[in-house]
């Protein structure tokens, strides 16, 4: 026996891998000794556990999950666990990580710890996972059931959620006879919140290191859906991880749309995008708008109320209980929109999310693809909305404020800067997201954001460009943006005055422009390389690039090389006058209605179902998501089971839906599909519905010619064959 527990533990305490663990001072011998006989009793029985386990993935995944396959890396991921390694799996958001560590708790019957950083997260997952007949709990200050912590101690639950905080305060006792009862994966959620590089560094997270040494034999996993390498290094280290799996998913989200508008904040544009979503809030599923402050969360909030859409609102200046209410209320359908600031929503696995809008300039792309990947989580399309000013790009100081290291106001600079140029982009929005997170794109158009559906107009901008290039040249690179936008335009600002810039032969060749025109144009420059943005400390500079400068040499002041640019919205704007407000657009426009997929009857009977859902939902006290996804009730429409084996054969729907409610939703089904005339079994599934509705509807974008047009309506509204129609 002792030999073997050389083997599995090294003479020194070194793990599997070969590396030695520190088994730490204060937990002293008793522990030591508790960790040793647990390894041993645990490799007896090891090699058929895992097999067993590995055999039973799938019929897990169904049995619990409702689906049918794993999503790519969930399998590959599981499999490391259930060989005790440690793992990073850093996939896009909504692509299936909980699953990760959901899963093996399951097939070992063991405890899966997971930190988590907000308590009205874990209670979601909690809420979600016991729908599907989990045995999940978590321990913190909310929790009101006293026996929790007892039969959390005596490992009755699969997954026990907890802060960080909560994690490293809990006493050794309650870890050493965990470890006895069995904990299969310790996972830290949100990993990147470890790194200093992160958009979204919490002091606590560092301090869970100390939890290696008390869970020796323990696989830690650490998931994220925002790691740069910077960050993925940074987690790994942090919670000295052992030769790690790494596993990087794909970021791209295919079904959002990414669109950027620019806006003037001002009364009258809050109006046009209230009615803009009171047009299609009741048709569609749910609706973030982040805001960057708090006052225009109260006033769009205000707004949209005053419009009678049920809206939530969300800011840290609200009571704990007042957040949480918002934030139930809205998981449950009973808002329809939530108006907040970036404290709402982290980790939020709200599946029917059609629209996320930021009404202001996020603080950086990680956190913008944090926000944005809330939508669309049931891979339905749905619409990502930035509305910007230039004023949002100045908020450097307000970002930095209480930030103590040159590491983070430096981080949060590059991340700033990162945002504006995102929102200055003229060329394919995907493609530079998917670059910043470091994935190559082999198409140059995803043709599917704004850039890629609607081409911008594009011109020779070339005297332009050389003005603006030469005055920022002659300014010799110690400003931003706004001196030689000013010299151009002709200012006669004391700052201006006093550095002798008015002698400049540029001075007031621009004025025909306005400010923003000029702005607008060193976005593109430095989009397209030609003038480059740096910054030290809080403050930004901007200077002509190597390319710039051999652009200026190779042109003389009376005439230079083409230089052909795409016109920004904001140029276009400015040169025609048209619109001093900035447009809404039509924010549907790009989102798929939920019911487009279906036949009148069937669009029926789905949302006849949703309703049903909500009222069963109310009954049992979770949230209608969590008792099925909007996309499995579609499937439930389409195929309307009769048999409880039919039922459970559809994608989504898991044993404890069947088990608790079969009886329940086979008799709506029934019920329902006898008042709409539907037949039961219909058999069509959603891709058969897809090709329908592909072969059905003329979708805006085909551009039918009218004389198309009205014989498709011929052919689809009055059912004449297409040979008669020819004949017309
Ligand atoms: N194999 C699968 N098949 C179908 N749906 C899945 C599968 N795995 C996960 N999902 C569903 O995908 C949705 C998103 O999963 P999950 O919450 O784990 O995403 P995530 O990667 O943790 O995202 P985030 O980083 O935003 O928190 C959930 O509704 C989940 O049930």
């Amino acid at each position: 026996m002792w030999a073997e527990v050389h083997e599995v533990l090294g003479p020194n305490g070194a793990n599997q891998n070969g590396k030695r663990r520190k088994s730490g001072k204060e937990w002293g011998k008793h522990y030591k000794m508790t960790a040793i006989g647990r390894c041993v009793r645990f490799r007896v029985a090891e090699t058929t556990h895992r097999s067993a386990a590995r055999q039973a993935m799938l019929s897990t995944l169904k049995q619990y999950f409702g689906y049918a396959s794993f999503r790519p890396s969930q399998k590959e991921v599981i499999d490391q666990i259930l060989d005790k390694r440690d793992c990073l799996a850093v996939m896009a958001t909504g692509s299936g990580k909980s699953l990760c560590y959901q899963v093996p708790p399951l097939l070992l019957e063991k405890t899966a710890i997971v930190i988590s950083p907000l308590i009205s997260l874990m209670q979601d997952q909690v809420m979600s996972l016991k729908q599907r007949g989990v045995r999940a709990e978590f321990l913190g200050s909310a929790q009101t059931d006293g026996s929790v912590h007892t039969k959390a101690q005596s490992g009755h639950f699969h997954l026990l959620f907890m802060t960080p905080e909560k994690a490293c305060s809990t006493p050794l006792s309650f870890w050493l006879e965990l470890l006895e009862a069995g904990i299969c994966l310790f996972a830290v959620d949100e990993a990147h919140c470890i790194s200093e590089w992160g958009h979204d560094f919490r002091v606590e997270y560092k301090q869970l290191h100390k939890l290696r040494d008390v869970l020796l034999d323990v696989p830690f996993v650490g998931l994220t859906a925002t790691a740069t390498e910077n960050v993925r290094i940074d987690i790994i280290n942090s919670l000295k991880m052992n030769n790690p799996y790494v596993a990087v998913g794909s970021f791209d989200r295919k079904n959002l749309f990414y669109g950027v508008k620019h806006f003037n904040r001002s009364l009258q544009f809050v109006d046009e995008l209230v009615q803009e979503i009171s047009k299609y809030a009741r048709k569609a599923g749910s609706t973030i708008i982040y805001c960057t402050t708090i006052k225009d969360v109260e006033q769009i909030h205000k707004s949209l109320q005053e419009a009678g859409i049920k809206t939530g609102i969300y800011h840290g200046q609200m009571s704990s209980n007042a957040r949480e209410e918002s934030h139930r209320s809205f998981i449950k359908d009973e808002l329809l929109v939530m108006v907040a600031t970036i404290a709402f929503g982290m980790g939020i696995d709200k599946p029917n999310i059609r629209q996320v809008i930021h009404y202001g300039c996020p603080k950086s792309i990680e956190s913008y693809y944090q926000e944005s990947g809330r939508c669309g989580r049931d891979g339905i399309p749905s619409v990502c909305w930035l509305y910007y000013t230039r004023a949002d790009f100045a908020k450097a100081d307000f970002y930095c404020g209480g930030l103590r290291t040159e590491n983070q106001r430096r981080a949060v600079m590059e991340s700033l800067l990162a945002a504006q140029h995102y929102c200055s982009l003229t060329t394919c929005r995907r493609k530079f997201l998917l670059s910043y997170f470091g994935e190559k794109s082999s198409a140059e158009k995803c043709g599917n954001c704004d850039n890629c559906m609607v081409s911008k107009r594009e011109r020779d901008m070339s005297k332009e460009s050389f003005l603006l290039m030469s005055c920022i040249q002659s300014c010799q690179g110690y400003w931003g943006l706004n001196m030689p936008v000013d010299v151009l335009r002709g200012s006669r600002a004391k700052k201006i005055l006093n550095a002798h810039f008015d002698k400049l032969p540029f001075h007031g060749l621009g004025k025909d422009y306005s400010s923003n025109w000029w702005k607008s144009l060193a976005y593109q420059l430095i989009s397209h390389g030609y003038l480059m943005e740096t910054f030290r400390d809080t403050y930004k500079f901007v200077r002509v690039s190597p390319k710039g400068e051999k652009y200026i040499r190779s042109a003389r002041p009376d005439h230079q090389p083409a230089l052909i640019l795409p016109l920004t919205d904001e140029m276009v704007e400015d040169e025609e006058q048209q619109c001093t407000t900035g447009e809404v657009g039509e924010l549907n426009s790009m989102a798929t209605l939920e019911c487009e997929q279906l036949s009148e009857a069937e669009a029926q009977i789905f949302h006849m179902l949703l309703d049903e859902r909500t009222k069963l939902a109310k009954s049992i006290g979770t949230a209608p998501y969590a008792v099925c996804g909007d996309q499995t009730i579609k499937k439930i429409a389409l195929a309307r089971p009769s048999t409880k084996a039919r039922l459970a054969n559809i994608d989504g729907v898991n044993q404890h839906l069947v088990v608790r409610h079969g009886d329940y939703l086979l008799q709506t089904i029934r019920q329902l599909s006898q008042e709409l005339n539907l037949s039961l079994d219909g058999g069509a599934n959603l891709e058969n519905a897809n090709t329908r509705k592909a072969n059905l509807v003329p979708h805006h974008k085909k551009k039918l010619t009218p004389a198309k047009f009205d014989a498709w309506k011929l052919w689809h509204e009055n059912g004449l064959p297409i040979q008669k129609i020819a004949l017309l």
